[in-house]
């Protein structure tokens, strides 16, 4: 039976009062379903409270909790309130959770990502976090865990829950920690964790048009509006944008973007087509907010990629400026700031992002349009020779790309399912002249 069912069945009579409280506490919670991010980046689902006890979770999870020492989960709402500034702070927190459990007794627990949401998922129920694994059991990593939850003093806190196995039955258990009204932490009773299918979508997929892929200028603007008392650089960045005209539009010449990963050769072949085409050369984020990328690029997934999206409408007033005068080449753009968003939020692998046609791979209504977007791709191997003869320091996506060809993969794949413009392919791996002539003979035969 779930939570508010049990609730309904009160008589009216009866306030909502201490004793109450109690009485609620000691019932079960709604049932929630969770992703579990195993290496390979497989991902493993579970469920906590369904009424299926007794049916042995997916083997993998059983697996890893099984494994000498003693596994907790720990989750923050990404929208407890709903509107943008919730989300933020929401999404702040949880960023700072990860880097308090780099430190301490803490350090030694393996971190898994985690994803928990409600039967049927849906945008703002989603909860995000880890599952640690303490492979020496030591009393110290739970003191430590309650005593990182209780510096967390306003809402919305983190949830704690603590997995067992029950070694006559092999079934698993979790058991939450819940603050009891001047109490102190105690655990709840233990819920039996069973099977759960892969939902269709992946449960991070409701929210991304408000947590990275905006689908308007609007919605990134509010982000970065929320943020304006905590990141001073976010009120210059949005006074920048609100000059820019909310419509841009495109002049009559050509508007031709490049697009791919970092050492595709993006640089490279946009200065030689602009300077065979005589076209000006723009790129995404522009010159003008590039000093406060790095303030930006610290933060988490929504004010990051807000700061990306408003960048692209600033690009859009200059490419509307130049393209009235001359064909225009820019590097990076819109298709960018999604792939890149869409691949860091959908945890595990390239089976798991939405779906082709989904709505995530739209481009945004108010956004101006390209021509022709070509999309450089070389093979991995080349990819890395071409990034270490390069010799620069890495930022840390790209430590990220040449640690994790699976990410790569994904942020590729999602470049080729962006529609409306859609990506133009090309094999990036010749030599840089035969590259720049297939790159001028598309733009000729698509631009005229
Ligand atoms: N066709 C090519 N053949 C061999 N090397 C190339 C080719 N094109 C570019 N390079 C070299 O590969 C490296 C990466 O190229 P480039 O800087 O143009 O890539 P990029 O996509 O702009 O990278 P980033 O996005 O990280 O700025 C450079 O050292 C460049 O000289
Ligand atoms: N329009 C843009 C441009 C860049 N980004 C992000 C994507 C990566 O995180 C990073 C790569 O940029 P580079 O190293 O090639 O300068 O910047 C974006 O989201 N949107």
């Amino acid at each position: 039976m779930v939570w508010a069912g049990r609730l309904r069945a009160l008589p009216l009579r009866i306030l909502w009062g201490p004793r109450l409280r109690a009485w609620a506490s000691t019932m079960a919670p709604p049932p929630r379903f969770f992703a579990l991010e195993l290496p390979g980046c497989t991902l493993a689902h579970f469920a906590v409270g369904t009424d299926a006890p007794g049916a042995p979770a997916d083997p993998r999870v059983a697996a890893l909790m099984a494994t000498p020492g003693r596994s907790y989960s720990l989750c923050v709402p990404v929208a407890p309130g709903g509107d943008p500034g919730a989300r933020v702070r929401a999404a702040r927190l949880h960023q700072r959770l990860l880097q308090q459990l780099d430190r301490g007794p803490l350090k030694r627990c393996q971190l898994h990502r985690l994803l928990c949401y409600p039967p049927g998922g849906g945008a703002g129920t989603l909860q995000q976090g880890v599952l640690l694994h303490d492979p020496s059991d030591s009393p110290d990593t739970r003191r430590a865990l309650l005593a990182l939850l209780d510096s967390y003093l306003e809402a919305p806190r983190p949830s704690l829950g603590e997995f067992l196995v029950d070694d006559a039955t092999r079934q698993l258990w979790q058991r939450r920690w819940e603050l009891l009204d001047g109490q102190g932490w105690r655990q709840v009773e233990p819920e039996p964790v069973g099977p759960a299918l892969e939902p269709d979508l992946h449960p991070a997929v409701p929210d991304l048009p408000s947590a990275g892929v905006f689908p308007h200028r609007e919605a990134a603007r509010a982000v970065l509006e929320a943020c304006t008392a905590v990141i001073p650089e976010a009120r210059a960045m949005l006074e920048l944008v609100d000059r820019c005209p909310t419509r841009a539009q495109k002049g009559k010449f050509p508007v031709i973007v490049i697009e791919g990963l970092d050492a595709t050769g993006k640089t490279t072949v946009t200065q030689a087509a602009s300077e065979s085409l005589k076209a000006v050369l723009l790129r995404s984020p522009p010159a003008c907010v590039s000093q406060w990328r790095e303030v930006f690029d610290d933060e988490p997934t929504i004010v990051r990629r807000a700061f990306y999206s408003l960048g692209n409408y600033i690009v859009a007033s200059e490419i509307a400026e130049a393209s009235a005068r001359c064909p225009v080449i820019v590097d990076r753009y819109w298709h960018s700031t999604a792939a890149y968003a869409i691949a860091t939020e959908v945890s595990g692998a390239v089976q798991h992002l939405p779906p082709a046609q989904h709505s995530v791979y739209q481009w945004p209504r108010d956004l101006l349009q390209p021509d022709l977007v070509l999309l450089l791709t070389v093979s991995p191997e080349e990819r890395l020779r071409r990034i270490r003869g390069r010799g620069l320091e890495k930022t840390r996506e790209e430590t990220e790309l040449e640690a994790n060809s699976i990410f790569r993969q994904k942020v590729e794949e999602c470049y080729r399912r962006m529609d409306n413009p859609g990506c133009r392919e090309v094999d990036a791996s010749p030599p840089r002249e035969e590259v720049l002539r297939t790159v001028l003979s598309l733009i000729r035969t698509s631009c005229g």
